[in-house]
């Protein structure tokens, strides 16, 4: 991966870009957070989906009900079992989206420039004419001469399934608009979306709550996406809540930023949150095209620094229908990863789309060749002088471990962690080989006493194995480079040399298996050692 490395910024004779690439064990170090929904959700589809390269399922509430979402989830776990292919979850919430309600799903055909009439009075069936909404407040923010989209969920852009509007009059609690172009709404959801409006809905709903201390609660959710986060308290309202339910006490909050609100709070939302989903959908929309790139930039920069996952939606709408994206969309998912993006988000393209696979392994092969020319030099530079001096000592230890792997051209880096932010913070520095964090149980005090010798697994209740070490696994599953491997649970976080030394060999013998690691070759490990953490090189033999 590391080897041959080229530059951008250094001539490159032109045939090298035409030399086929090295198939390598994994698809690419960016990660691939796949939607799952009707096209995606046979035991069949979501296995090619993870031999592809997806290693986070979303499954968005927006539409369909839990028990929709809980079938396509047992069969995630089947292919899971079958592929031997670790997938987190995430809970994708509704939140404060508009909606047009339309009983009869029958499709509506909008013409330019005829009216049409948004009203929150749902008695009323949906036709050209009239569209009623979910929300009671949206004559009370508009004026003349706003603009509204409304489109299919997950709309593509095409001009044909999509419809902008523009006010032209506000008469008591309706929207009176103007069509800006024709376009036929089919299918049973459309959101609707207000140029840069305040919408007076919660961030996180009573139905959104209900969701998640049932649905999220039953299948331990690993990562909650949080839908148009607007402001830090959204954030905090979500732990608080999170915390009350007991094992999701450890789930990570993504938030979505996908309005102005959003990105004039990114900041503070950037504290409190695990994570930031860039949603480009919308967000797409509520900027003028020509600043799209800024905030990007912007954005993924903050992550970065703060060393927290970002991950990059709607990069490649038109293989929905198509084999092949856009020329445009492949050199947006290569700039996705030089921006510096852990991973890419896939919606309508996995979710409704006709080649969810295919779109997942392009999307890889375009990260991995874009992380071959990823300048991890100036950005290590970067990333060292913005942290400043003096460094924290895990900061020092992880940046330490990441250039002395590079200097000696380890094929991987092992980290040992256990709620693993360790390995977080080794690639926040962005290493040019794979990371493999061992995630090693944390028992409490009393549980310490117990002897391992025996049969762990009998005295563990299941549901604490899953919730205290599982979880720290597949949180890393979002992170670029990050590659989880799960101790074995017999070993408890003590880090005496002799667990440390068996763990270890096993961590060198699953990389080995899986082709990551060769005779003679060096390996950067990170760990505790009784009280001090060391980086050390190691020289494999054969
Ligand atoms: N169980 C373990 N055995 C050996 N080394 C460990 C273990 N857990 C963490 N380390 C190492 O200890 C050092 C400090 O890591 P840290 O204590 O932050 O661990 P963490 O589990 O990643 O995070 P946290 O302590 O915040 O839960 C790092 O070098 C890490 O690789
Ligand atoms: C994924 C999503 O919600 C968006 O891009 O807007
Ligand atoms: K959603
Ligand atoms: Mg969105």
């Amino acid at each position: 991966m590391h080897s041959g490395h080229l530059l951008l910024e250094e001539p490159i004779r032109m045939v090298s870009i035409l030399k086929p690439s090295k198939a390598s064990f994994f698809p690419a170090m960016t990660k691939i957070v796949g939607t799952l929904g009707p096209k995606s959700r046979s035991v069949e589809v979501i296995s090619s989906c993870l031999k592809a390269g997806m290693s986070v399922a979303r499954f968005d509430f927006s539409w369909c009900d839990p028990e929709y979402h809980q079938e396509t989830l047992e069969n995630l776990k089947t292919s899971i079992k079958s592929t031997k292919k670790l997938c987190a979850v995430m809970l994708d919430t509704v939140g404060a989206e508009m909606q047009v309600v339309n009983k009869s799903e029958k499709s509506i055909s909008l013409q330019a420039e005829a009216q049409v009439v948004l009203t929150p009075d749902r008695g009323q069936e949906a036709s050209s004419q009239i569209l009623p909404i979910n929300y009671d407040g949206l004559a009370k923010s508009m004026k003349k001469g706003d603009t509204i989209f409304v489109g299919q969920y997950l709309f593509t852009g095409s001009e044909t399934t999509s419809v902008w509007l523009e006010v032209s009059e506000v008469t008591g609690q309706d929207v009176v608009c103007t069509i800006k172009n024709s376009a036929t709404l089919a299918g049973s959801l459309f959101t609707l979306h207000a140029s840069q409006v305040h919408i007076d809905l919660p961030t996180l709903t009573d139905k959104d709550k209900e969701v998640i201390s049932t649905w999220g609660v039953k299948n331990k959710i690993d990562f909650l996406s949080l839908s148009y986060t607007r402001h830090a308290e959204d954030v905090r309202q979500a732990r608080e809540f999170l915390s009350k339910l007991g094992d999701l006490s450890q789930t990570h909050i993504f938030a979505k930023i996908e309005n102005i609100e959003g990105l004039t709070h990114f900041d503070e939302i950037l504290q409190e949150a695990d994570g930031i989903i860039l949603s480009r959908g919308n967000l797409g929309i509520d900027l003028p095209p020509e600043k799209v790139f800024f905030f990007q930039k912007s954005a993924l920069y903050k992550c970065n620094m703060a060393g927290k996952p970002a991950v990059l939606t709607r990069v490649v709408d038109s293989m929905t229908d198509n084999l092949r994206p856009t020329r445009a969309e492949a050199t947006d998912v290569a700039n996705a990863v030089l921006d510096g993006s852990d991973a890419i988000l896939l919606g309508a393209e996995t979710l409704r789309g006709l080649y969810p696979v295919e779109t997942i392994s392009t999307v890889g092969k375009i990260c991995a060749e874009a992380e071959k020319v990823f300048n991890q030099d100036r950005y290590f530079k970067r990333t060292v002088k913005y942290v400043g001096e003096p460094m924290s000592h895990l900061e020092s230890i992880a940046s330490s471990a990441v250039r002395a792997a590079i200097k000696v051209k380890a094929s991987v880096i092992i980290c040992f962690t256990s709620s693993g932010r360790a390995a977080r913070l080794i690639a926040k520095y962005r290493p040019t080989m794979p990371v493999l964090s061992v995630v090693i149980p944390r028992l409490k005090t009393n549980q310490l006493k117990w002897s391992f010798s025996g049969a762990f697994e009998d005295q563990l209740p299941t549901h604490l194995w899953e919730s205290l070490f599982t979880i720290n696994a597949r949180q890393s599953l979002v992170v670029r480079g990050l590659f989880p491997i799960l101790a074995d649970p017999r070993h408890p976080a003590d880090s005496t040399s002799a667990s440390n030394e068996s763990i270890l060999k096993v961590a060198l013998d699953h990389g080995k298996a899986a082709g990551v690691i060769k005779s003679h070759d060096r390996v950067v490990v990170c760990q505790k050692v009784g009280d001090s953490s060391v980086v050390k090189i190691i020289e494999l033999e054969d």
